[in-house]
């Protein structure tokens, strides 16, 4: 069978294959992807019921897309407005071609883990509370925004005067991603399980409710009594030690017990 490409064609796949590269990098590795897959299924058996000419449910089908579309502009209007923002602003434009990012998968450098091991054991001796967000393959762009802007590197001074008591980014979280302090004073969302023990206040909740909404893995320092605990899809290990810290920072979940 012939058929002929023309540049208008080219130019039109491209488009379509770099709108949806910057949808999924968006919604990689939070919640959202799963809608994004449920939309994509729906819409492929949608143009596949119209290739084999079945009328009825192509019509059916059809009628829910278009629905859909609304029904979702309604239910995620917050999230339209971020990403469209997103478009314009200047850090995304100068990330908008980092395929590299999307086929690479995220590790720490050993100065970075170094610095957080460091800084929360002086947060735990010196019973400063902290909230370390580590992206792994989310950008957590929409949570960095919740805050200040930083991206600057990561070093043991800068995390202790961030969460230096009177620091005014000390509120909230820092997040890291790319080895870089992207943000700090964010807000995360909190975890309304039941389960969570009583002893474990906003800023473990926080984590909890981070780490089951997104792919982050999140390191918090207790102000209370001095524990690092580290959260990771939604469970938690509490009271670790520098060098289970460390393991974790590096992708080694041995002896990550699972609490839920
Ligand atoms: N949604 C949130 N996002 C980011 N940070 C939060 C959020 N909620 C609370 N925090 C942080 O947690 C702090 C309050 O912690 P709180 O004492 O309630 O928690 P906790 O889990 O008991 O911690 P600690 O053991 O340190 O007392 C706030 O000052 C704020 O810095």
């Amino acid at each position: 069978m012939f058929f002929h490409l023309s540049l208008s064609d080219i130019a039109d796949i491209l488009l379509v294959a770099f709108i949806f590269y910057q949808v999924y990098k968006l919604v990689k590795g939070t919640v959202a992807i799963n809608i994004f897959a449920g939309i994509f299924t729906f819409y492929v058996a949608w143009l596949l019921v119209k290739a084999l000419n079945m009328e009825l449910m192509s019509d059916i089908l059809g009628q829910f897309i278009g629905m859909g579309v609304i029904a979702l502009l309604i239910v995620f209007q917050q999230e339209v407005r971020r990403f469209l923002l997103l478009i314009g602003s200047k850090y995304n434009l100068q990330n908008i071609f980092n395929f590299e990012r999307l086929f690479s998968k995220p590790s720490i450098k050993d100065e970075v883990a170094e610095a957080i091991v460091r800084a929360c054991d002086y947060f735990a001796k010196t019973k400063t509370g902290a909230l370390i967000v580590l992206s792994q393959n989310s950008e957590l762009f929409n949570y960095a925004q919740t805050g200040v802007l930083l991206r600057s590197i990561v070093t043991e001074e800068l995390l202790e005067n961030i969460f230096f008591k009177n620091s005014p980014l000390h509120d909230g979280a820092v997040i890291i991603a790319d080895n870089k302090i992207l943000a700090a004073r964010c807000i995360l969302p909190v975890s309304d399980n039941n389960n969570i023990p009583g002893s474990l206040g906003l800023r473990h909740r926080a984590a909890i409710g981070m780490s089951a909404a997104t792919d982050a893995h999140i390191v918090v320092v207790s102000e209370e009594t001095g524990n690092i605990t580290f959260v990771k899809d939604g469970h938690f290990k509490v009271r670790i030690t520098p060098q289970e810290l460390n393991s974790f920072l590096h992708n080694d979940f041995t002896g990550f017990v699972v609490n839920k």
